[in-house]
């Protein structure tokens, strides 16, 4: 063992004076009373931990790691440990004994170093164990609640039974009393006590126990679930939790409600059931709710889906099981929404898609007023070459007033022309085929037909064709017997010819006009049009002139320089400038109105032709136009149509019949491929067609027999072929009735044939559909730029000869330089002399204006070319 170590003596080691030595032994708790007197290896250690905390040392990087190292002590006799280095102390080595620096120094350290770890955990503990005690704190006060409570009932019962119980002992009193039982001296008072009694306490009484039950239901209440065993245990589970809101609670209170029953759970159920269940508590729905939803023409699956409150993947699932394919952005029809919805437990109902149309109709009822008579509109029929066109030309050369001297007449679709007898208005686009397109559409707006028959050529095919049109549209004819002045004219036949028509002349007995005319010299055309201007008369044309306007569109375009320009048919009211329409799936302002002359006009009445700009955009002709009180109107209903109509396309094109499908696969590039599901009534059949039918398949379509066999169609062929969207050939065999259900469900292609050859033949003609249609180009006509001029009006118009075919203005065209296409577009005018034409002919000179193109040379080729569609074949 080592010396015994007195203060003095380690007052001297430590280069300190004996009296700092001992105050510093006092202030670090170890009293000494004199300088001899024996300090041991503790106290020294204890010291140096005082010295070094009272002298703020900071411990070296190194040492902060390992708490023994912070004191240094180990088994060498003599350690230096600076003390001091701070202000005054200088520094300071220590010589220590070891023996026990294992069992204080770690500890120490360790503590030192832990203390700031030690506090967070210990604020955490603490805030936990505060959180904790508050709910416990809450659940006491909830559990007192409920304590509370629950007593006021059983008070609240004990009163209602009390009370029941002494009117039944007053009623056996009574009866008792009645009886004779009960002294003949008490009988008054106690009969009074009885009726007492029923007033004073059974009354009461009843109103009583309703309201003890009523309480008895909030208890189902979030709180109604901390109250009890378990309780206390989800409140300990819940105690971690730091804060736990209301509704946090009263969710978690649900949620535990939702696990299987456990403890006194089932009593709490039939407690709940006897009392009704809880006002406050969650109740899931027992009843499913059936929504009621408007469905229009068409519907997206989406839409729907929104409608019925239900995920689109749901409706698309119903859908599937009932066998419709159909993803969430497609539109499935009426009937099959109906369907899906009923199938989904909701209710279906016819929407009222059509308000915003009706609020138009309304509209145009409202411009009901009183009738006057209007022009009748005049629509000019014949056979090919038979002066149509010369006809209303004429017409519209000798009779439309040009606004300036020796200017031109717009071509605008129509005009109008003022005669002795009246205006009269013609439609300027001749032939039945354009009449039967406006028809096709439910336009009527012809009120006169006016036959023209070349008086050298008779009637002929499309002369026949237009007394059908005419006739099947009810619109009276008036035969214009043109070409009356060449010199093998024949009226008489014609009139001859037509009465195989069943078209019989006035002079034969009949109720047709029939006028002797030249377009040529313009013979008999005043004639004609008082022709006209009678038979209007007989037809006794009216439409109400004020109010706001509507008609149909006749022509349309899109201007470079004014936009959207239709030309449109007033039918009734009055068409002004300002006025917002909406007019097919196009709205807008009226910012100008055009006649035929060009001239810019105020108005226009019923019968009148007119040019219509500031639309939103290109209407189609056959299109009708309605005048609205507001732009907000129109917009409406124009954007409704739009959507109604993108929608019917696309139910047209979702449909999954054959034509469908095939009109699909051969719009693809590449190989195509048309499957096939073969069922026959012979093995030897069934080989015969499979190697016969896939034998067909070329390079650009392969013919892919998916699934054959002997025997019926069964509802496997049925699916399969649905599936694999193919056709089902039947040879000699017919579909079964299940299989029957899915070919019509899935509109599956079902042939049947009894001859191989007829199958062959189909098949060949389905993949010639298949293959689609060539588009092929062919040049119709060329003219040479001769010279060029530009006009602020029109921009660069080229002076050109027609050397080749014919320039149609409606077709597309190609400028050329030097044999190499340099503008490919469209025409903007084609003009002769100052005059819009539809086609100038080779060897005729033309003024051309290209579409969005100004640097046109002379020099230049301009080639009109057309595209035709070809079906391949095979
Ligand atoms: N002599 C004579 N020729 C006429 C008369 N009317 C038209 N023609 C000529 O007949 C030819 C055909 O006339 P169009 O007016 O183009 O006949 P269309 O019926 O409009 O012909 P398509 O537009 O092709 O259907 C032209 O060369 C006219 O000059 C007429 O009254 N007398």
């Amino acid at each position: 063992m080592s010396q015994q170590t007195t203060i003095r003596k380690l007052a001297a080691l430590v280069n300190t004076p004996v009296e700092k030595l001992l105050e510093q032994l006092a202030e670090a708790g170890m009293p000494f009373s004199g300088p001899d007197q024996v300090v041991t290896s503790i106290e020294k250690v204890k010291l140096l931990g005082f010295l070094k905390r009272s002298h703020g040392k900071v411990e070296s990087a190194d040492d902060a790691g390992e708490a023994p190292k912070k004191i240094t002590l180990n088994r060498s006799r003599k350690q230096e440990i600076t003390v001091g280095g701070g202000k005054g102390a200088g520094k300071t080595t220590v010589d220590v004994v070891v023996r026990k620096k294992i069992t204080l120094s770690p500890r120490d350290a360790a503590a030192d170093k832990a203390a700031p770890v030690t506090d967070e955990r210990a604020e955490i503990l603490r805030k936990l164990e505060e959180s904790r005690q508050r709910n416990l704190d809450e659940q006491r006060r909830l559990a007192e609640t409920d304590k509370q409570r629950a007593d006021e009932q059983e008070r609240i019962r004990r009163e209602a039974e009390e009370a029941a119980r002494q009117k039944a002992e007053a009623d056996a009193r009574a009866s008792l009393e009645a009886a004779g039982v009960v002294p003949d001296g008490d009988e008054a008072p106690a009969r009074k006590v009885a009726t007492s009694h029923s007033h004073s306490q059974a009354k009461p009484a009843a109103p009583r126990v309703e309201t003890a039950r009523a309480p008895a239901h909030k208890p189902r209440g979030s709180h109604a679930m901390v109250a009890g065993v378990e309780d206390d245990d989800r409140a300990s589970r819940f105690a971690g939790q730091m804060h736990l809101s209301a509704s946090d609670r009263a969710r978690r209170s649900t949620g535990a409600r939702g696990k299987p029953a456990g403890g006194n759970r089932p009593r709490r159920g039939t407690e709940q059931a006897r009392t009704g269940g809880g006002k406050h508590a969650f109740e899931r729905p027992t009843a499913p709710v059936v929504r009621e939803v408007a469905i229009g023409e068409t519907i997206t699956v989406a839409d729907l889906a929104q409608k019925l409150a239900m995920k689109g993947g749901e409706v698309v699932k119903a859908l599937f099981k009932m066998g419709v394919m159909a993803t969430i952005t497609q539109s499935i029809d009426h009937d099959t929404a109906v369907l899906v919805t009923e199938e989904l437990g909701h209710v279906a109902l016819k929407a009222d898609a059509d308000n915003v149309e009706d609020a138009l109709l309304a509209h145009v009822e409202e411009t009901q007023g009183e009738k006057v008579v209007r022009p009748p509109v005049v629509t000019i029929m014949g056979h090919v070459d038979h002066g149509k066109t010369s006809l209303l030309d004429y017409i519209r050369r000798t009779k439309v007033v040009s606004g300036e001297a020796g200017g031109i007449t717009q071509h605008i679709g129509a005009y109008h022309v003022e005669t002795d007898r009246g205006v009269i208005s013609f439609l300027d686009t001749p032939g039945h085929a354009a009449f039967s397109a406006m028809r096709a559409r439910g336009a009527k707006l012809t009120d006169i037909v006016v036959l023209v028959v070349a008086a050298d050529d008779g009637v002929k095919p499309q002369t026949k064709e237009a007394v059908q049109h005419a006739k099947a549209a009810k619109v009276p004819l008036i035969v214009a017997i043109n070409k009356i002045d060449k010199s093998d004219a024949d009226p008489l036949r014609v009139k001859n010819e037509l009465l195989g028509e069943e078209v019989v002349a006035e002079e034969f007995g009949g109720d047709t006009q029939f006028v002797e005319i030249s377009a040529k010299t313009g013979q008999g055309i005043d004639a004609l049009l008082d022709a006209i201007s009678i038979q209007a008369e007989l037809l006794e044309l009216t439409a109400v002139r004020d109010g706001r306007a509507n008609g149909v569109v006749i022509e349309s375009s899109l201007d470079k320089g004014r936009g959207p320009v239709a030309t449109v048919l007033v039918q009734a009211g009055t068409l002004k400038k300002g006025d917002y329409l909406v007019c097919g799936v196009q709205y807008g302002r009226v910012r100008a109105l055009f006649d035929e002359r060009g001239e810019q006009v105020p108005e226009a009445t019923p019968s009148i032709p007119v040019q219509v700009l500031g639309l939103s955009g290109v209407p189609d002709s056959g299109d009708d136009f309605v005048v609205v009180d507001d732009e907000r109107l129109a917009k409406d209903v124009a954007q409704q149509r739009d959507a109604k109509r993108r929608e019917s396309r696309l139910v047209a094109q979702a449909g999954n019949r054959m034509e469908d499908i095939l009109a699909q696969m051969g719009s693809g590039e590449g190989q195509q491929t048309l499957n096939l599901v073969v069922k026959a009534d012979v093995h030897g059949s069934v080989q015969a067609l499979r190697e016969a039918l896939t034998g067909l398949s070329t390079d650009a379509i392969r013919i892919n027999v998916i699934g054959s066999g002997v025997g019926g169609i069964t509802e496997s062929d049925a699916t399969l072929a649905s599936t694999s969207k193919a056709t089902i050939i039947g040879f000699n065999v017919r579909a079964d009735a299940s299989a029957r259900k899915v070919i019509e469900t899935n509109g599956v292609d079902l042939r049947y044939f009894s001859i191989i050859y007829d199958v062959i033949d189909q098949v060949k003609q389905v993949a010639s559909g298949l293959l689609g249609v060539e588009i092929r180009e062919e040049i119709i006509g060329i003219a040479e730029v001769r010279d060029v001029f530009r006009s602020s009006k029109f921009g660069a118009v080229a002076g050109c000869m027609v050397v080749e075919g014919v320039v149609k203005r409606n077709k597309p065209i190609r400028v050329l330089r030097d044999n190499t296409v340099v503008f490919e577009g469209e025409l903007e005018s084609l003009r002769r002399f100052k005059e819009n034409v539809d086609e100038v002919r080779n060897g005729t000179e033309c003024g051309i204006g290209v579409k969005a193109y100004n640097d046109v040379k002379p020099g230049d080729q301009i080639e009109c070319f057309e595209r035709i569609e070809v079906a391949r074949t095979l």
